[in-house]
């Protein structure tokens, strides 16, 4: 007898399952690819399935505390990924239409042998958020960020920034490039808008990165707006030599070698710096590459300038990892914190007397930022800030602070543009003997 042909969306639903599944046990979310889904339109559904479900998370924790009074059922394979992207797709996507949410997700469990018994609870549970779907769209925004972290952040940001914060989770991150040819025509073939200095922006695009103008050419590279304010802050001249610490997988390295530096990019982990090879070959650019860990590195000769993007929490890049919201604890910070004063004091020991250093973080997270750099002046007595003014951001003034850091987050609006940008934390100092 011949085999029953799939439903038409299953295999796109059953894959998503799988990557939700693995981001909720702790994977760090990276969007399907065309290796897991060839088809494009297939390929941008469960990925924007999986993206909603990432972002409602804590409204979907709550949804799911109403409908399942004894909590999720224990070891059921993917039901719960199945369930989430379900309640994603009925509530908060309802361009997609209800049927397939309800119908696609007892097929999916039919798949699973650990799941295939809950068909009955699966198709009930949906049916029920189906009736109160248009209730839980109107769902408290505040229940977007977990408690911890909107208490945290409530007292560095304030409310209104954080209403801005919930809404830029929602929207997403635009694409930004950082341009290595400056052309007002490749401006144009990528449908891009100019954000400051030789970034970029584009608020939308209908194909994968390396099908845009230019990419094969080596003539951009992809590059968060706030991820490339630090190297530019950097005081060197043209000709001096650069250590680009923990740089995998080369955005800021690219930067220093377009500045016309003499870069050593260190990285530790050897896989990401294979990334920057690969990527500094597609740009023509050639900077030593430097296998190490960053805490003990000794040059033979000092640097003339450091830049340090410490390892962080990452919470400054919740548009594009939403699930690092939920993953991160405050032992997780504490640990960072601890690596970074390492890091920080290693870096110091490699530095020319009279250089300059940038520290920089992607993380909101006070205690990675403005605390550090507290922190870095009273413990390392060889230092001294190095204030960044207004004049050095010019379309973005408001993000420098009375001390002379630099702190970006996502309500802000680069060159008074919407889409906001990553938290960013940058300080510069200066080592004085
Ligand atoms: C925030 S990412 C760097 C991004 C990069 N600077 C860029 O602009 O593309 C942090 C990097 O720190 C590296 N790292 C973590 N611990 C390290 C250590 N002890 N020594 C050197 N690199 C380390 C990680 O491998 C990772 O590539």
């Amino acid at each position: 007898m011949a085999n029953k042909p799939e439903p038409a969306g299953l295999s796109l639903r059953l894959a998503a399952a799988q990557r939700l599944r693995a981001v909720l046990g702790g994977e760090h979310f990276a969007p399907l690819s065309t290796s897991d889904i060839a088809d494009g339109r297939d390929r941008a559904m469960a990925n924007r399935l999986i993206t909603t479900a990432l972002r409602r998370h804590g409204q979907i924790d709550v949804i799911i505390a109403e409908l399942l009074e004894k909590g999720l059922p224990a070891r059921s394979g993917t039901f719960e990924a199945v369930l989430r992207l379900s309640l994603a797709q009925l509530v908060f996507l309802p361009d997609l239409g209800a049927h397939s949410a309800l119908f696609l997700a007892v097929e999916a469990l039919k798949k699973d042998n650990k799941a295939r018994h809950l068909t009955g609870l699966m198709n009930a549970v949906l049916r029920k958020a189906q009736a109160n779907s248009a209730r839980y769209g109107l769902m408290d925004e505040r229940l977007l960020l977990p408690e911890a972290v909107r208490s945290r952040w409530t007292s560095a940001y304030g409310e209104t920034a954080l209403d801005a914060f919930a809404e830029a989770l929602i929207e997403g991150a635009p694409l930004d490039l950082t341009l290595r040819d400056d052309d007002d025509e490749l401006v144009e073939a990528l449908g891009a808008e100019r954000l400051m200095a030789d970034s970029v922006r584009l608020a939308s695009r209908d194909r994968p990165v390396e099908a845009l103008p230019g990419y094969d050419a080596g003539r951009w590279w992809v590059q968060d707006a706030a991820s490339a304010i630090p190297a530019r802050l950097l005081r060197a001249s043209p000709g001096a030599s650069v250590l680009d610490l923990c740089a995998a997988p080369g955005g800021k390295t690219a930067q220093l070698a377009k500045a016309g530096f003499e870069v050593s990019a260190l990285d530790s982990d050897s896989a990401r710096l294979e990334r920057l090879s690969v990527n500094m070959s597609r740009l023509g650019y050639a900077p030593e590459i430097i296998t190490a860990d960053a805490s003990s590195y000794r040059a033979e000769t000092p640097f003339d300038a450091i830049v340090l993007d410490a390892p962080c929490s990452a919470t400054g890049t919740f548009r594009r990892h939403p699930e690092i919201l939920w993953h991160r604890n405050a032992a997780d910070i504490a640990g960072r914190v601890r690596l970074q004063r390492a890091l920080l004091t290693n870096a110091f020991a490699n530095l020319a007397v009279g250089g300059s250093l940038i520290y920089c973080v992607c993380s909101l997270e006070p205690e990675e930022g403005e605390a550090q750099a507290d922190w870095a002046l009273d413990a390392l007595s060889s230092l001294e800030a190095d204030p960044i003014g207004t004049d050095e951001m010019a379309v973005l003034t408001e993000a420098v602070t009375d001390k002379g850091h630099v702190r970006t987050h996502p309500g802000l609006a680069p060159g008074g543009r919407n889409g906001g940008m990553d938290g960013f934390f940058v300080a510069r100092f200066r080592r004085t003997r």
